[in-house]
């Protein structure tokens, strides 16, 4: 191990760190070296102060790390010896450690840090945010998601990307978007999703008069549920003393989110809606949100999102989606926590069972009280741990749930004058038969942000974000020019799919065009397969079989889309409040009782199983 400068510092001089890692008492018995970066002789306060780490020695040789009060470099350190952290593992120097910045892992690291907890952020990538991440070629800027935000309003207690940002002190400028979605669909019917409800409304009866009732009826179970949700105080439902506080303060919400938690859109529409291709256009609504058509999808999920368009609207953030993620990574280091970059998680480190640390594939490890994942839980428990090793729980979820496809995506810069001046921003397309739904490259979405703001693209022109269903199947095992070639065939089709249905003209007019396969969104995201999610294998009994945070592994968390409510920046955001909540709970930030506990994750791992 190479240290610079180090002199001998008193118990004393430690405990004046935010962070002690062991006791005074402990630190007594040892012999104390520091780690002197600035070169001085002594080792005072003051040079601490400016000191990037401390590092003590114990006699018994065995070694560890620990921060202190101001910003980390880890990779300086770590270029010296990458095998110095670790140690006992009985010395934990972060609250907890987050592998993956996607939203949800943002979200509970930024809503710990608040609650006055240390937590260290690993990214595999460059940047954070991972599928709401962003990047630049040529002077745009482009969206490496979808932009549809949910969430994202100033009003009522479901808008969670807004709270999440202020809560780290960040209020970001949004652009409200008139309309959700621009469907076209089969027998040229076209939908409008406008943003004032009763305009939606007024649109959808007007295609299908002889059903009025039915959709005030079917749209109405939403805002039944949405209110409800609305209501609450959102956080663990893993977490009894919060979750008895809400029944007994909202008894009839809470009541009313039971009794839609096991149950799927699908059957509740077929219960007012005749029409087969008004219940076709509801398959739509929910596809786009869960990937699977309306049988398969939770009523709950479909309550908040089909009202909380209308609600709150859908508002799009100046500058782009990755500028959310930026702002919460920010805020993270602003509340003295850290993130670090191509800081790829290999494994996660089990002691006696439980999760204390996690190593990277530089061999760099670190450690921590609890560790949260917000990888999928098919990486999490097939490559950050053993796969053999996979604990029931996660063998009924897989049994349960499985991993939807990914997508083949094209980003892509058009001369302006080639869309009409009233287009919108988001548009699903299906052409010819309701059947090709669910199948790959079946649907198209579009995106196209410059509509709402033209920052992202130099003047004069437009950014489409094209994606359509695709399945790693089809793209593995080719010769790098045969892939090449296939993505080309692929996405020529689908441009000329839009430039008959939408724009004509639209192939002459390109400027730029990028296409990504279920390859790229496995290599740059981190994900199995490439997947957006997880979807249910069969109908399922609607949110019940969805995991929570807590994982049978003691210490280890998950966090994101493989985590209840399941798919979307807003789920994942609430997933992230969630876990912070119960972490928080374990870590002795918020009131925990552990034999309420108990009984309640016993309860919900029963509910579980009935799935
Ligand atoms: N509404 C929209 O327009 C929109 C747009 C984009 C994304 N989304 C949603 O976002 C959801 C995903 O969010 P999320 O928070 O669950 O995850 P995510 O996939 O967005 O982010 C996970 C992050 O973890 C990192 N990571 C994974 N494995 C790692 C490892 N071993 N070491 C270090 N880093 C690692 C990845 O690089 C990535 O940055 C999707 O379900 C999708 O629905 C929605
Ligand atoms: C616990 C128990 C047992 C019971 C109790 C009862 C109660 C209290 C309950 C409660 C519950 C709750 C709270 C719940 C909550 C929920 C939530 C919040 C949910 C949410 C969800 C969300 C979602 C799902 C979202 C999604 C979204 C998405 C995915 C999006 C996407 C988008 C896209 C893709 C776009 C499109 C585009 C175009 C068209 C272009």
């Amino acid at each position: 191990m190479v240290i610079l400068n180090f002199g001998v510092c008193s118990s004393q001089l430690f405990s004046n760190c935010r962070i002690a890692p062991i006791s005074n008492q402990k630190l007594r018995k040892q012999e104390v070296f520091c780690f002197n970066p600035l070169k001085t002789q002594s080792c005072g306060d003051n040079q601490l102060e400016g000191m990037e780490y401390g590092f003590y020695r114990a006699k018994q040789r065995k070694r560890d790390i620990f921060r202190l009060k101001s910003v980390v470099d880890v990779d300086k350190v770590m270029e010296s010896d990458k095998s110095f952290i670790g140690g006992d593992g009985n010395t934990n120097h972060y609250d907890a450690i987050v592998i993956g910045s996607g939203i949800g892992g943002l979200v509970a690291a930024t809503q710990l840090a608040v609650k006055g907890a240390k937590v260290l952020v690993l990214e595999k990538y460059v940047i954070p945010g991972g599928s709401s991440g962003f990047y630049e070629r040529d002077g745009f800027k482009f969206d490496v998601g979808s932009s549809v935000m949910f969430g994202f309003s100033d009003k009522g207690n479901l808008n969670l990307i807004t709270q999440a940002l202020a809560a780290v002190g960040c209020r970001m400028q949004v652009i409200p978007d008139p309309t959700t979605v621009h469907y076209h669909l089969p027998n040229g019917l076209s939908v409008l999703v406008h943003r004032e409800y009763s305009d939606f409304v007024a649109e959808l009866v007007s295609k299908f008069p002889h059903e009025e009732n039915g959709i005030l009826e079917f749209y109405g179970v939403c805002w039944k549920i949405f209110n409800a949700l609305n209501s609450l105080e959102l956080k663990s439902l893993e977490e009894p003393i919060y979750l008895f506080g809400q029944f007994f303060k909202k008894p009839l919400e809470c009541l009313t989110l039971a009794y839609y938690l096991p149950q799927n859109v699908g059957d509740i529409a077929r219960n007012y809606i005749k029409d087969p291709q008004l219940l076709a256009f509801i398959d739509a609504e929910c596809f786009i949100v869960s990937t699977v058509n309306a049988m398969q999808t939770p009523m709950i999920n479909a309550g908040m999102v089909l009202c909380d368009r209308h609600f709150g609207g859908i508002n799009y953030p100046v500058g782009g989606v990755g500028e959310i993620a930026k702002a919460l990574a920010k805020g993270l280091v602003n509340q003295g926590s850290e993130i670090l970059y191509k800081a790829n998680a290999t494994n996660i480190i089990l002691q006696n069972g439980k999760a204390v640390g996690v190593k990277l594939s530089d061999g760099r490890q670190f450690y921590a009280k609890t560790i949260i994942s917000n990888a999928t839980r098919w990486d999490t428990f097939g490559k950050l741990l053993k796969k053999e090793d996979l604990p029931e729980e996660e063998k009924r979820f897989q049994k349960a749930y499985v991993k939807a496809p990914s997508f083949l995506s094209i980003h892509m810069a058009v001369k302006a004058d080639v869309l009409p001046q009233d287009t919108d921003c988001h548009h699903f397309i299906l052409e010819d038969d309701w059947k090709n739904l669910e199948k790959s490259y079946g649907s198209i979405f579009l995106s196209i942000p410059t509509v709402l703001d033209s920052s992202l693209a130099p003047e004069g022109n437009h950014i489409l974000h094209i994606f359509t269903t695709s399945s790693i199947e089809d793209w593995e095992g080719l010769p790098r020019k045969d892939y090449e070639a296939k993505k080309e065939l692929v996405a020529e089709k689908i441009i000329g799919r839009l430039e008959k249905k939408l724009f004509p003209g639209l192939k002459s007019s390109i400027v730029f065009k990028e296409v990504g396969t279920p390859k790229t969104h496995r290599r740059y995201l981190a994900r199995d397969s490439g997947t957006y999610g997880p979807m249910p294998r069969r109908i399922p009994k609607g949110l019940i079989g969805m995991p929570f945070n807590t994982t049978a592994i003691n210490g280890l968390y998950c966090v994101g889309d493989s985590c209840f409510p399941g798919q979307g920046v807003i789920a994942v955001a609430f997933s992230g409040v969630m876990c912070a909540h119960r972490v928080a709970a374990d870590l002795g930030f918020e009131k925990k009782n552990p034999i309420l506990d108990t009984a309640l994750l016993g309860l919900l791992g029963w509910l579980r199983t009935l799935a």
